[in-house]
């Protein structure tokens, strides 16, 4: 079999910067991320897909909130908010990848698998939430909004504005790995743990129960691709390559780190928590449970990325 490449899409590329959201617009974005992933199917490797949905589960639960405030209607919890979103943006991701292979004469089909992720309740990030979601608002905006709602966070995320925060636990297994490993060798394509996964915590054996979470996407793929024995792991987001002093004068693009000279970076702070940062610590993971690479680059670059033309290449030695 060829080798095995699992890569993430951020939530935060499939989104426009029109300011609209729109379903149309994020379709539009996944149909050019899914030309780039037919791309490396086309040179022989065997991909699987993963995502993320930040925004997309914070517009979801905002959209709930505001039909109770206006329409009375019962709240979505969170949980729920992930599974819609794992299957939307599966929905659009399937689709485009099925038209394009179409398109292009490729002989694969496309399977999403409705992924749950197991977490512990007594995980210690559901006591301090940290995963940024949905929009980002001014200082101003996010103080206004903390008048009506005392009970949200809101953290600034990477120079790009204030987002409310949600717990996000780690994960601890996949429960449909099995299922994923059976697709994949039958020669799908196959998507899956799409926003992190649905977390539920074990109620007993082999039973399971959702709990009010978002599992950050590139931790989820990380075990993922630890547990389907992945050689590649690929996150794609919005920047080229990862820089060292990101957003100041001297920052500079990093094209090929070991992972002693990333923990480096790490310990000296270049990496920012809920965006760069579970990026590099999944990738770290990764590599130190038996992956071989990882590449971070953004969508359009993938194709150069796998043959170390574009990207930041993190590799073990
Ligand atoms: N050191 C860094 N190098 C590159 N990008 C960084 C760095 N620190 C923060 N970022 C920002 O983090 C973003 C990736 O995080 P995010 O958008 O939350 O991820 P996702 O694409 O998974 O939604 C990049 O697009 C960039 O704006
Ligand atoms: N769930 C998750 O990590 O989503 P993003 O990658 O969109 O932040």
């Amino acid at each position: 079999m060829e080798k095995l490449v699992i890569v993430a899409i951020g939530g935060n590329s499939l989104v426009r910067e029109n300011g609209r959201d729109t379903i149309q617009d994020q379709y539009e974005a996944v149909c050019e991320t899914a030309v780039n992933i037919a791309d490396m199917v086309q040179e022989g490797y065997n991909v699987v897909v993963t995502h993320g949905n930040g925004p997309q589960v914070g517009f979801g639960l905002r959209r709930s909130e505001i039909a109770g405030e206006v329409a009375g209607m019962a709240p979505l919890p969170l949980v729920n908010c992930v599974a819609d979103t794992q299957g939307g943006i599966g929905y659009q991701i399937q689709q485009a990848l099925t038209n394009e292979f179409a398109k292009r004469g490729i002989n694969k089909k496309v399977a999403t698998v409705i992924t749950q992720v197991e977490v512990s309740i007594d995980d210690p990030n559901f006591k301090n939430p940290t995963k940024p979601v949905g929009s980002f608002f001014t200082i101003e905006q996010a103080e206004e909004m903390k008048k009506e709602h005392p009970d949200w966070i809101f953290v600034e995320d990477s120079g790009r504005g204030y987002r409310r925060v949600v717990p996000s636990p780690k994960p601890i297994d996949i429960v449909e790995k099995d299922a994923i490993k059976s697709l994949i060798e039958a020669g799908y394509v196959v998507i899956a743990v799409g926003g992190g996964g649905i977390p539920v915590v074990k109620t007993g054996n082999n039973t399971y129960e959702g709990i009010d979470a978002v599992i950050d996407k590139d931790f989820a793929t990380s075990l993922l691709a630890e547990q389907i024995n992945a050689e590649t792991l690929i996150i794609t987001t919005g920047v080229s390559r990862v820089f060292i002093n990101f957003g100041k004068p001297n920052q500079q693009a990093l094209e090929k780190i070991t992972v002693k000279e990333t923990k480096q970076f790490v310990f000296e702070n270049h990496f920012p928590a809920g965006s760069m940062l579970p990026k590099i610590e999944a990738s770290l993971s990764f590599l130190e449970n038996n992956g071989t690479r990882v590449i971070i680059t953004n969508p359009e670059s993938l194709k150069d990325a796998i043959i170390e033309k574009a990207g930041t290449h993190i590799i073990c030695a």
